[in-house]
């Protein structure tokens, strides 16, 4: 395929990568002292008092809860922004993410008109994807500020053909006596004899530890439910047999109306090359810097998910991936949640979420986006 051409820059998976490790870097370069810096907001007029309120976390806590985000944020007011079409090379400094919104969005490709580039964070690009978002935003649970957000570099080289078939893997047969759902959350699903499946504090569901595992030890191996891309992920899912189309829809953000894409934006790993979906890999859940106790790779191969023990873990302690996205502001435009793993991360600003503001705007005004979405 060919690499994805924005005005004058090039995406390719490599630039993506080399993007994403470098601002992997300068984040895990902050001291703690940098870090509580950026988590400060000046107190002044009512607006930043309510922006005060509004991250201020009654529990002691880094992180806000998603409600509080969701209900209170119509208050913000969009400033303004650079009107620069050019990618720019600003020095990103410690603690603060620079934004750009481009104003001009655009589209990506011509077979993927919905997907639409709206500017950059800390140089990495954001992409709006518009596919069903009437259903998406008729839902208030699953309702971000900025909508379906998400960084994309999907050559098609994982995939070996253009027939969907080729694509699916079945999985094996499965009932709800042991498959971990939202209908049996309440139940411990035990995978090898490593972990199991079951309710988290962070809510929903999550992974546990059931014995003490040492580093190293490879706690999973899992084949994949789904390669696919985002572009065509409708199609895919609706072509697995019931079997992988239930374990889909089990997972976390399924169930209702816009199902496939709401899974799709909340379980989806990056394999490089296209997205995969996995039962029990998707149960894992986040933490950031460096808080992660289990590293994941897919092994390309054998197309098997390979997650393993990155330190001594206790049995009894909750097995924590890093989703890869570098900060709160990325993890949230990637995956739509307010991280809450304790983990140390900085907590969303008020200018994160009215840069997010701007960029929306600007698909409106472009054409791109209903008014309705503008509604946050
Ligand atoms: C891939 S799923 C992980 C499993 C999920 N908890 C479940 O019940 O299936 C990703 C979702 O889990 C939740 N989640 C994962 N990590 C989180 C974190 N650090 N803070 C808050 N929510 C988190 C978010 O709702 C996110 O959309």
């Amino acid at each position: 395929m060919e690499p994805i051409k924005i005005k004058t820059t090039v995406l390719t998976a490599d630039a993506l990568a080399k993007a994403m490790a470098e601002m992997q870097s300068i984040f895990s370069q902050l001291t703690p002292s940098e870090y509580k810096d950026a988590l400060t907001i000046q107190s002044g007029d009512d607006s930043d008092r309510s922006a005060q309120k509004l991250f201020s976390d009654p529990g002691g806590n880094d992180s806000v809860s998603s409600d509080q985000n969701l209900t209170t944020t119509t208050t913000l007011a969009c400033p303004s922004h650079p009107t620069t079409d050019e990618p720019t090379t600003s020095e990103t400094k410690p603690g603060q993410n620079n934004y750009h919104i481009l104003p001009h969005p655009v589209p990506v490709s011509k077979s993927e008109p919905r997907t639409v580039k709206i500017g950059t964070l800390n140089n990495i690009p954001i992409y709006h994807y518009f596919s069903h978002a009437e259903q998406f935003l008729a839902s208030q649970e699953y309702a971000t500020p900025f909508g379906k957000r998400f960084l994309l570099d999907e050559p098609d080289s994982l995939l070996p053909s253009d027939d969907p078939s080729d694509r699916v893997f079945h999985p094996p047969p499965h009932s709800e006596e042991w498959w971990p759902g939202p209908g049996n959350a309440n139940r411990d699903f035990r995978f090898k004899k490593y972990f199991k499946i079951r309710k988290s504090g962070l809510g929903g569901l999550g992974a546990f530890a059931t014995v003490d595992i040492e580093m190293g030890r490879v706690i999973l191996l899992e084949r994949p439910l789904l390669l696919t891309t985002h572009g065509r992920v409708e199609d895919d899912v609706l072509a697995m047999r019931q079997e992988g189309k239930g374990i889909y829809r089990s997972l976390d953000g399924g169930g209702e109306v816009g199902w496939v894409i709401r899974v799709k934006d909340r379980n989806c790993f990056d394999l490089g090359g296209g997205i995969g979906f996995f039962g029990i890999a998707s149960r894992f859940n986040h933490a950031c810097r460096g808080a992660a106790n289990v590293n994941y790779k897919y092994d390309h191969h054998r197309k098997v998910m390979v997650m393993t023990a990155r330190r001594d873990i206790e049995a009894g302690t909750e097995l924590f991936i890093d989703y890869g996205a570098g900060s709160s502001a990325c993890l949230y435009a990637m995956y739509g949640f307010v991280c809450r793993c304790g983990g140390g991360c900085r907590r969303l600003t008020r200018r994160d979420l009215e840069a997010m503001g701007a960029g929306l705007k600007e698909l409106v005004k472009w054409g791109l986006a209903s008014e309705k979405e503008l509604a946050w």
